[in-house]
Order: C-alpha cells, then structure tokens, then sequence
C-alpha cells in the first residue's frame, strides 16, 4: 500500500479552516480531532464543522473520534461527509458492531488504541476494520513529544496484519515529523497523521511532499514490506 499523509488539523488556524485545507493540497486525507473534554481534556469540534468542511475541500476527512459514546456519535459522522471514522476501543461498547454500522453506511471503519492499550487482545477484530490507529502521544493535543515505546506495538501489529493477510491500513498519530517518521515507516506503519510538522511549516504542502518521501524511502528499506 502507497503511504499517505494526513495533515491534522488541529494544528491549522480554526479560524480559517477552508484555506487550511487548500494549504495541504497533495495531501491524502484531512485528519480531523473530534475531542469532547470527557474522553480527553481538550475540547475542539463537532459535526456541524465536519459537514462544512466536506464542503470546502476535495480531499477526504478523516474523523478521529476522541469522545465517549463513539457508538452513538460514530456513524453521525459517517451522515456528515466523513470518508473515515476513527472510534477509540476504549470509548466504544460494541466495537465490531459499531464498525459494522459505519462501514454500512459507506466510509471506512477504523479503530485507535491509547498508548497503555495493547494490540493482542483486538486481534480477532482487525478482519471488521480498514485501518487501526496506534497514537504515538497520549491523545487531547498536538505539539507533543512522540512516544517511541509505541514501536514495539507498531512493529507487533504490522506482523499479525501480515499474519492474516489483511489490507488493514496502519495508522499512526502523534509526534510524527521529519526526525520520527522513518522509525514508523520501518516499523510497519503505513499511514501517517501529521500536525505541527505540517501545519507549523512555512510551506505545508512542501511539508507533505518532504514527509511523503521519507516515508517512502523507509518503507523501501523496511523488511516488512520486502516480504509482500
Ligand atoms: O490526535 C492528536 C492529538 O490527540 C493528533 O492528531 C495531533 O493533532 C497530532 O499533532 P502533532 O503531534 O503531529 O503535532
């Protein structure tokens, strides 16, 4: 699978989210933090802003739900024009139902564990999903110190995406940029959320394309990849 990069805009001028999207033209999907102040003490948007986005943009969002009640919330995000949707394990009661109904009702279900929250208990669940997301930070803000005992995991899911043969994107957010983006791509990420790197760059769509290429170049040299 290409690497993507996914801009987050919780970095970007909340002000001007419009022009913050056409400033990441190139990029693959708009990552979009959805916090509610419960499940993470940060408090940023909701669906009203999701539909208006959709408007504004071609490229497609991607909703990283940070809220509890993500079963509920969930497909409301799907009904708003999000081309994926982004639940916490943690948030959610009935996570393969919930990735079910949101694949149903047509975007991409995809699934974030915490830091503290291991891989191998959701492994029969990762045939439900189209892309896992391992957070790199504790979730609620960006601008954080990227956390490299997640590699291990990172490393750990690539093996039973392999294992069982899956076309399972692998998703990582979170102190992602030029110095940590290479050790997510070797260790078997493969879709990459990027906020202060892009959006505190003078030029965030050259931030991309330079983010891209050292992803690729990573994923090149990445055993992981070689063994496909
Ligand atoms: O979900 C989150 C934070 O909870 C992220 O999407 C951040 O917005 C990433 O920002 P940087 O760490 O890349 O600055």
């Amino acid at each position: 699978m290409a690497v993507q990069i996914n801009p987050s805009i919780l970095s970007a001028d909340f002000a001007r989210l419009a022009d913050e999207a056409k400033a990441v033209e190139g990029a693959d999907w708009l990552h979009v933090d959805v916090m509610d102040n419960h499940f993470v003490p940060n408090l940023t948007l909701g669906v009203p802003i999701v539909e208006s986005l959709v408007r504004a943009t071609d490229i497609p969002l991607d909703c990283h739900l940070m809220i509890e009640d993500a079963d509920r919330w969930a497909p409301q995000y799907v009904e708003a024009g999000a081309g994926s949707v982004t639940f916490h394990v943690e948030a959610a009661a009935a996570p393969v139902r919930l990735a079910r109904e949101i694949r149903a009702k047509g975007a991409r279900a995809s699934m974030a564990l915490k830091p503290a929250t291991p891989i191998e208990p959701y492994e029969d669940l990762l045939p439900e999903l189209d892309m896992l997301l391992i957070m790199t930070v504790e979730p609620g803000f960006g601008g954080q110190a990227f956390l490299d005992i997640m590699l291990p995991k990172i490393r750990r899911t690539r093996e039973l995406i392999s294992k069982h043969g899956l076309e399972l994107w692998l998703q990582v957010d979170g102190g992602v940029s030029a110095s940590t983006i290479e050790q997510c791509a070797e260790a078997g990420a493969d879709v990459f959320v990027a906020g202060s790197a892009v959006y505190g760059a003078g030029d965030p769509a050259e931030a991309v394309r330079a983010l891209r290429a050292q992803a690729e170049r990573a994923t090149a040299r990445a055993s992981w990849a070689c063994d496909d």
